[in-house]
């Protein structure tokens, strides 16, 4: 039973810390059942915390915590982990280490009448139907991270968190198994929560994205609307390359720009003529052999498919485009570029009034009243 949403978890107003110094506050998050979610944001800026008190391991001092329409945290008052319905998976794996792989897995549903059905079925659904009698020490850590999600999904909660679950594994396997944890989930319709630093993989893994900034919220959002139309200038450096560049705007979806006019498909309600920083990403510059806009290449990385330039307009302004590699070019060439933004992007300016400079997003961050960590 989710509500009439379809909403399976609620954050209202939720506020938690710790010792009377408050981490996260004024957080609002929905998830809808069968949805994954992230809480994706900087060191410290309280994901942890935030997971840890829907899990019911800490107080919270505002808001509530409502779990399938049930209150499960307000202020002074909180039901107990393992009465929350809710399965966790750690970095660590956490699994015990005398345990079999099977029993491992059962530990959470000893009286179930049909626990070795269930093993059966969860070492199926991980790929570990073959290794149910070894120990922890005799799997890999991708095999280790299989049985802790199989351990968790046991006693069929109605939610599943997970904190950093991918982070003690390598580049290649992380991609891998962050796919599959995905893809299992949805076969099942289980909705989760995930814990991340890492934006590739809260894009790779989940339906919508909440990205924390020293305990706020900036932005709850699908992966996509994130990238291209992000509410702050942190989501904008947080999510994907891309530099800014000065502006003004001519009507609430129309720019000038040093690289000429850019309409967009969103009105903004800043006042016309205002000064503005433009959100450029690098998939928003393409070349253009006979355009009359030229950059020089000052940096260039190759990646296979694609070969990201860092290009230097006439005016000393950076920005970055990704061109197929085979349209292969030498640093110092001159390049012809066109823009190909159908997301504008803006922000009223900040930082120096300089016209023109660029503004890599570093700089836009650090300019800011509240910096990250
Ligand atoms: N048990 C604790 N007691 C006191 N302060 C804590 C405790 N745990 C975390 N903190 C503090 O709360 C803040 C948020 O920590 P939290 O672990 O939630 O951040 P995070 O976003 O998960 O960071 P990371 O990605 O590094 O794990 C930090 O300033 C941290 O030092």
């Amino acid at each position: 039973m989710t509500n009439s949403h379809g909403i399976l978890l609620e954050l209202n107003q939720l506020a938690c810390g710790y010792a009377g110094h408050t981490v996260v506050a004024n957080l609002d998050i929905h998830l809808r059942a069968g949805d994954i979610g992230c809480l994706l944001g900087p060191s410290g800026c309280g994901k942890t915390t935030t997971l840890r008190a829907i899990a019911g391991f800490e107080p919270i001092s505002a808001g509530n915590i409502r779990l399938d329409g049930r209150q499960l945290s307000s202020p002074g008052k909180r039901i107990p982990p393992e009465q929350r319905q809710i399965g966790m998976v750690f970095q660590d794996y956490a699994l015990f280490p005398h345990l079999t792989v099977s029993e491992n897995i059962s530990f959470g549903i000893v009286r179930h009448p049909e626990r070795q059905r269930i093993v059966n079925e969860l070492l199926d659904l991980v790929k570990l139907n073959h290794l149910g009698k070894r120990y922890p020490h005799e799997l890999s850590g991708g095999q280790q991270q299989r049985v802790a999600l199989a351990r968790a999904l046991a006693p069929a909660p109605k939610l599943l968190l997970m904190d950093e679950p991918f982070s003690n594994l390598d580049g290649e396997l992380r991609r891998r198994l962050s796919a599959e944890v995905r893809e299992i989930l949805k076969h099942r319709g289980i909705s989760a929560m995930l814990v991340t630093h890492d934006q590739s993989e809260a894009f790779a893994v989940c339906d919508h994205v909440g990205v924390l900034k020293e305990g706020h919220l900036q932005q709850w959002d699908t992966p996509y609307n994130l990238y291209h139309e992000p509410a702050t200038p942190f989501v904008a450096s947080f999510i994907g390359q891309g530099y800014f560049i000065r502006g003004q705007l001519l009507s609430p979806d129309t720019v000038q720009t040093e690289l000429g006019v850019i309409r967009g498909n969103r009105a903004y309600q800043l006042p016309e003529g205002s000064s503005v920083d433009v959100l450029l990403r690098p998939d928003d510059i393409v070349g253009q052999e006979n355009s009359s806009l030229r950059a020089r290449i000052i940096g260039k990385t190759f990646f296979g498919a694609t070969t990201l330039y860092r290009l230097q307009l006439p005016t000393g302004s950076i920005l970055e485009s990704i061109f197929p590699s085979h349209d292969d070019h030498a640093m110092g060439e001159m390049v012809g570029i066109r823009i190909a933004a159908d997301h504008l992007v803006v922000f009223a300016a900040q930082g120096s009034v300089n016209t023109h400079a660029q503004l890599p997003l570093e700089q836009v961050l650090d300019a800011g009243p509240a910096a990250s960590n």
